[in-house]
């Protein structure tokens, strides 16, 4: 799905969202692991306010998990409780049941001791497009056979996912707008998938991603392209990259278009390997909170 997004659709997306915390217990938000700042709403906090949030990092499974795991250490040192998961393939049900539980204990303990009868946790999904929203709540709904009921809604009757006896999942995921202003979100968003490539110039949405794999990840451009490992010049690199593969044009010219193809389907496919394109230390320093 690819929305332009606009204030008003931002109005829109925050108020629906915002009406349907009122249902909720806990948010789960759904980043990409191998962006989590970028693939991050700017406004999470400030719409979901108080309302307890656990912190999904989806797509564990292409991300370099080495990367991976100094994010966690980050989250959890801001005491954020935070799991990973692979929407795709991974029975990730009881990893997040069980950290919503723990999360939630105190609020239910308290219900108990009001003699209020023991009841499912209440949750929804928020995200940016492309995190895998989809994808994880139908891998939650088929378990159970997406039994779903009416519960009087704030605007309408809402669906909800029954998940386990403990968990039910409100069935259409919250979707909130990416961030706009830094370049380098941008263009991590656009290596991954998350928004067109042509809203970012091709040649610059690649360039940038060859820079990044020069700095972290050199290695892996060598042995994938059979490269001389010279990176001084990535237009050089470029042109290595052509001629081993044999994408010339007449005149003997590289064909950078597909180069440019070829390279952004390989790293979304991780035919280099598990790749992660930021890490904790790249959150600018005025938004850390
Ligand atoms: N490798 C991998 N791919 C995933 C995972 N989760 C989702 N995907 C893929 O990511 C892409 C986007 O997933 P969706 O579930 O459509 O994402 P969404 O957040 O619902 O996207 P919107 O509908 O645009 O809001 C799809 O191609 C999925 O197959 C995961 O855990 N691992």
């Amino acid at each position: 799905m690819t929305v332009q997004w606009f204030p008003g659709h931002m109005a829109k997306a925050r108020r629906q969202i915002q009406e349907k915390l009122q249902l909720v217990d806990i948010v789960y938000e759904l980043l990409d692991a191998r962006i989590p700042y970028s693939s991050s709403n700017p406004m999470m906090n400030e719409i979901i306010k108080h309302k307890p949030k656990l912190i999904i990092l989806n797509k564990a499974d292409i991300a370099d998990p080495n990367v991976t795991q100094q994010w966690l250490n980050y989250f959890k040192q801001k005491g954020q409780p935070v799991i990973t998961i692979d929407a795709l393939h991974q029975n990730a049900i009881k990893h997040i049941t069980e950290a919503s539980k723990e999360i939630l204990k105190e609020k239910f303990e308290k219900e108990k001791a009001k003699g209020l009868r023991p009841r499912p946790i209440r949750a929804m999904i928020l995200g940016i497009p492309n995190v895998g929203k989809s994808t994880l709540t139908n891998n939650l709904a088929k378990r159970k056979a997406a039994q779903t009921g009416d519960r009087p809604g704030v605007t309408k009757a809402q669906q909800w996912i029954k998940v386990e006896k403990e968990l039910e999942l409100l069935d259409t995921p919250g979707v909130l707008w990416p961030k706009f202003e830094e370049k380098r979100v941008g263009y991590n968003l656009a290596v991954t998938g998350a928004i067109k490539d042509t809203i970012l110039h091709l040649d610059d949405i690649i360039l940038y991603a060859l820079d990044y794999l020069i700095a972290h990840y050199p290695d892996r451009l060598v042995e994938r392209y059979n490269l001389s490992g010279q990176f001084e010049d990535k237009v050089a690199v470029l042109d290595e990259i052509g001629q081993k593969r044999g994408f010339l044009q007449s005149g003997g010219y590289v064909d950078y278009d597909k180069v440019y193809e070829i390279l952004l389907r390989e790293i979304r496919s991780v035919k280099l390997g598990r790749l992660s394109f930021e890490l904790p230390s790249d959150i600018p320093t005025s938004e850390e909170k």
